[in-house]
């Protein structure tokens, strides 16, 4: 049989390898579905409004048992639910499955080596691990079991099929890191069953339509894929769907075209789709801060935030939601809220849009309470930054053109220069002759060298590296007189040099490039003197 591209898993299946791999994978008969839990099963009950809940890697991980016991069920009351999985972490998502996964498939295209078999034999063990850990029932523990040693196997049959062709494709990429988001849902979908809720594992691996013609994420194709995952989750009836975080083949690639974190995107296309009351995302913080509170010990939770305004922090370094999830569940009307796993009862941060806040107000104080009491807290317009960010990682780049007058094309060919080898800009700041961009380090890594020999004919370059991007970020920041004076301010009290300024791009965000090992200090001194309870006067 000729190999020459793999569209899926079944194709991989289809090849025989013969012995050419190590297929030590146990693979006992399937048994039945598990009776004797079908009675008094929690299930979804009509009439009631949608809820779609979404749990990134680390709270899969460490914390099944209290999304099942203290989260799902309880939402199951007044709700129906729809959960939604990313692929299990540990501690961190850099030791998580995805990025196992990725490691795995760059093995198979080293020669001579095996590894890719040890990794795939690594998740698998760690995932039955979890599910003995976890399943009481022996029928549940037994399906699932057989479930995850089938799904591992397939897996290990299509590396093996990448390894033959060797060839790697955006495409097979996607299939492979897909595989670990199909692990972590067998694994609450039977928590779910063996703890008595009626749950159906929902693969979204083939969702998207091959035959829709865009080579671009348009707003058709999220209109497409959301009305196909409401079909999807029809078909469960009233069983609680549990859902792949990772949704198929994405034109450019689910990598390229959205990049890690995409479950975010996943769930809040869900919430479309059934038109859910609310978008919940658990993660292992209570919410929203005016800074990362690992690094700024008196930062506050955010009670409220524009989609705007979350979607600048997460672009620049507060990564607590995938930016393309706003834009989704915002234009349906679809309130975010951000929750702690650890803390299933607080409030956490609602993304809410002030233009509901301003068409509602109006309506006078009912409606207002009715707000407070949802937790949309009327307090949009508060006429102060909201957050202070840092992004690391950041090198600039200094470009001086050779003409001592700015040439008609100058810009042009600079961004044609980046635009060839992907490299995208944070921030820039422009003179006559001058140009400064501040980039993030991984494009160092892509093409930057050939991008700078390109940028070299057109003028003088020079790389500054290790430097960071301050951002102070609030919706009502264009109307506020001096505030850019006053963050920099602080910074020279805080002897912190500044390489570079940006203010205007966006009018919610005034950004600055600065050391990278003055970071952290720099974030304290602005949230002290900007975003404290004691600067703002509560
Ligand atoms: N402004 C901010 N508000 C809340 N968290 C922030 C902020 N900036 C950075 N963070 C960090 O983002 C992380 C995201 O939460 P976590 O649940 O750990 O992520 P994930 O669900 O992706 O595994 C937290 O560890 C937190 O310290
Ligand atoms: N598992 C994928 C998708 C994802 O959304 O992850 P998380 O929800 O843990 O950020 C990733 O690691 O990128």
């Amino acid at each position: 049989m000729a190999i020459t591209a793999l569209k899926d898993l079944d194709d991989a299946m289809a090849i025989d390898f013969g012995d050419r791999l190590n297929l030590d994978i146990a693979m006992p008969p399937l048994t039945p579905s598990p009776t004797p839990l079908e009675q008094d099963l929690l299930v979804n009950r009509d009439v009631l409004p949608w809820v779609v809940q979404k749990f990134g890697g680390t709270t899969v991980g460490k914390f099944s048992e209290t999304i099942v016991e203290k989260v799902a069920k309880s939402h199951l009351e007044n709700h129906r639910t729809i959960l939604v999985c990313s692929a299990r972490s540990g501690e961190t998502k850099a030791l998580g499955t995805t990025n196992r996964l990725l490691q795995a498939a760059k093995e198979a295209l080293t020669s001579n080596s095996t590894g890719f078999i040890d990794i795939v034999n690594d998740i698998l063990e760690d995932h039955l691990n979890a599910a003995s850990n976890l399943i009481s029932n022996a029928y549940v523990l037994t399906d699932l079991n057989n479930s995850l040693r089938e799904e591992c196997t397939r897996l290990e049959k299509f590396l093996g099929a990448t390894r033959v062709i060797n060839e790697l494709t955006p495409r097979s990429k996607d299939i492979i890191i897909g595989m670990g988001e199909k692990l972590s849902c067998r694994i609450v979908t039977a928590l779910l069953r063996d703890r008595g809720v009626d749950a159906e594992f929902v693969d979204l691996g083939n969702i998207i339509s091959q035959d829709f013609d865009t080579a671009n994420l348009d707003q058709e194709f999220y209109d497409d894929l959301t009305s196909r995952m409401a079909e999807r989750i029809k078909e469960c009836g009233n069983r609680v769907p549990v859902v792949t975080g990772f949704f198929g083949q994405v034109p450019g690639s689910i990598l390229c075209s959205i990049g890690r974190g995409y479950t975010d995107l996943c769930a809040a296309l869900l919430a479309v789709g059934v038109g859910a009351e609310e978008l919940q995302i658990w993660k292992e913080v209570d919410g929203i801060f005016t800074a990362d509170p690992r690094k700024v010990p008196t930062a506050r939770l955010l009670p409220v935030i524009t989609p705007e305004e979350a979607a600048e922090l997460t672009y620049y370094g507060s990564e607590v939601i995938h930016p393309f999830t706003m834009n989704q569940a915002i234009r349906a009307s679809i309130p975010i809220r951000i929750k702690n796993i650890q803390n299933p009862d607080g409030d956490g941060t609602v993304i809410f849009p002030d233009v509901m806040n301003r068409d509602l107000s109006p309506l006078g104080k009912s409606m207002t309470k009715l707000f407070s009491e949802n937790g949309y807290y009327s307090d949009m317009t508060r006429r102060h930054p909201i957050a202070v960010t840092i992004k690391n990682n950041i090198i600039v780049l200094n470009i001086h053109s050779h003409r001592k007058i700015m040439s008609h094309g100058f810009f042009a060919s600079i961004f044609a220069a980046l635009d060839k080898y992907g490299i995208v800009v944070d921030l820039i700041s422009t003179s006559e002759v001058h140009v400064s961009m501040a980039l993030v380090d991984v494009a160092a890594e892509q093409d930057l060298g050939k991008a700078l020999k390109e940028l070299n004919a057109l003028g003088k370059v020079d790389v500054i590296p290790k430097l960071a991007i301050l951002s102070l970020v609030g919706k009502q920041m264009k109307n506020m007189v001096g505030i850019a004076g006053k963050m920099f301010n602080t910074l020279a009290a805080a002897q912190i040099n500044i390489e570079m300024i940006s203010q205007g791009a966006s009018e919610i965000n005034i950004s600055c490039v600065i050391d990278e090992c003055n970071a952290d200090m720099a974030l304290n001194v602005i949230h002290a003197e900007l975003l404290s309870s004691v600067a703002l006067g509560q």
